[in-house]
């Protein structure tokens, strides 16, 4: 969203950025105190997100956040609207906001301007979240007892999600997985995805080449969609704007060394290992991925997030750290693009969130994916089953299994193909961020002109 709001800023629209006050307190935390001052034309405000405050190192529950935004922002966020009126900010003209924060709708509507949702996850997660709503009432969730989540239940295949063909229970977003009738992100992905219909636009951050198939399938459902991605690589057109510069997003502090360390490394040679910002593992999967990481010989860098093991603090066993000190690095955060785009890095083993998957793929990196929830079973499946790029290792992580795909992954004869085909994808994800040519790029001044800046809003704002 930060990246989105930039390429807006560059493009001239004054910018204001509305965090939760619980993520501007983590952003001061990790960024210093002078972060968020943000620039004349780009600034940063906050609501509260509902929820009693919490541990600021640690990622909030997500239902429960979800819960608590659903139902409590929308009177905050018409109350910030209202004191903009008031200051010397040119008048607000359009809302983009998350595709999970539909509240808005209702503001924009109130003020008669155009609002668009960006939803952040990939286009053939969102296509699943579109057919939820048939998937619970054809009876595939919720799962009639807890024995329907091993018993192969899962592997039933769906041929009526057009464009995924094929695809199983479990390649869909993970929410399905419960025998709570009432499961409340259930209801809250068909609310949104209902509620979706009704924006202006929908922006999604991947690319044409990609996702083309999938894109056509949403485009029957949703308002005029634009789909802008890879966003990492379109942010390369705004990095002459040395104002925009200083302002990140990372919720942890992130440490560079392993930069350095990466520098003396071989190229191809190391492995990446980083289950991005929400992923937990119990202590066991996280021995299981030590050894698995360990017993591959290979040269590794493991990002272990402070709240990574849930309810307890991680604890690698000391043969393990003692037997890997001289090839493998741990640290805590990183600036993970400048570790996917360094020559040393090999293969990635990630939870396959969207926005690593994009980068990972923008930088010609296969993967190895574990994933957790959300739709980062439908990415991982893409990935395996459709984009060539991607293994996938068993949820219920072993070390022999680690060690072995991680050897096929460096070593092996798909990891090579896998290496080419990444390669053919990084070409794709360049072709479509080109300046001026690019289908992202393109459509980004189609977003502007054709909705953002819209005849109405022009007359009427400017
Ligand atoms: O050490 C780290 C680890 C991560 N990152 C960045 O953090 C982001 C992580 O994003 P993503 O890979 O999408 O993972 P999550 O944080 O888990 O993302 C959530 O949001 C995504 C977009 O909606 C969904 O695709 C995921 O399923 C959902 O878990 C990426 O930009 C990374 O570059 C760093 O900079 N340093």
């Amino acid at each position: 969203m930060l990246k989105l709001a930039k390429i807006l800023n560059h493009k001239g629209f004054h910018i204001t950025f509305v965090n939760t006050e619980h993520n501007h307190k983590r952003l001061l935390k990790s960024r210093g105190s002078h972060s968020l001052n943000g620039l004349p034309s780009f600034r940063f405000e906050t609501i509260p997100d509902g929820l009693p405050p919490c541990d600021p190192d640690a990622t909030q529950d997500i239902s429960s956040l979800c819960k608590s935004t659903t139902t409590t922002c929308l009177g905050p966020f018409k109350e910030l609207l209202e004191k903009l009126k008031n200051t010397s900010v040119p008048r607000v003209s359009c809302i983009v906001s998350d595709g999970s924060m539909s509240f808005t709708l209702s503001a924009a509507q109130d003020l008669g301007i155009p609002q668009v949702l960006f939803w952040t996850p990939s286009a053939c997660g969102l296509l699943c979240y579109m057919y939820y709503r048939d998937l619970v009432e054809k009876g595939y969730t919720p799962l009639k007892d807890e024995s329907y989540l091993t018993n192969g239940y899962l592997d039933t295949s769906l041929d009526w999600i057009p464009g995924m063909k094929g695809v199983r229970l479990r390649d869909l977003p993970s929410f399905l997985r419960t025998t709570n009738p009432e499961e409340y992100m259930i209801k809250l992905i068909i609310q949104e995805t209902e509620r979706s219909k009704n924006a202006s636009a929908i922006i999604i951050n991947t690319f044409e080449t990609l996702e083309g198939e999938v894109v056509e399938s949403l485009q029957k459902l949703l308002p005029p969609i634009y789909v802008v991605g890879p966003l990492n690589l379109l942010m390369e057109h705004v990095v002459d704007d040395k104002n925009l510069e200083g302002l990140g997003s990372n919720l942890w502090k992130e440490e560079t060394k392993c930069l350095d360390w990466l520098d003396s490394k071989k190229p191809n040679s190391v492995v990446y290992v980083n289950f991005g910002s929400i992923t937990v593992m119990t202590a066991n999967q996280l021995i299981e991925f030590a050894w698995g990481l360990a017993n591959s010989q290979m040269e590794f860098l493991w990002i272990i997030r402070p709240d990574i093991v849930s309810g307890e603090k991680e604890i690698l066993p000391s043969e393990f750290v003692e037997e890997t000190k001289e090839r493998g690095m741990l640290t805590s955060w990183c600036p993970q693009e400048q570790v996917l785009s360094h020559p040393a890095i090999g293969g990635f083993l990630t939870h396959s969130g969207w926005n690593s998957t994009l980068e990972s793929i923008g930088n010609g990196v296969p993967m190895i994916c574990w994933p957790f929830f959300a739709e980062q079973q439908t990415n991982c499946w893409f990935k395996c089953t459709q984009w060539g790029i991607g293994m996938e290792i068993d949820n219920n992580v072993k070390r022999d299994e680690v060690e072995s795909l991680v050897r096929e992954l460096m070593v092996g004869e798909k990891g090579n193909d896998m290496k080419k085909k990444a390669m053919e994808w990084k070409k794709l994800a360049e072709e479509a961020a080109a300046k001026t040519t690019g289908s992202s790029y393109v459509n980004i001044d189609k977003l502007i002109n054709q909705i953002l800046l819209s005849e109405t809003t022009r007359q009427k704002y400017y």
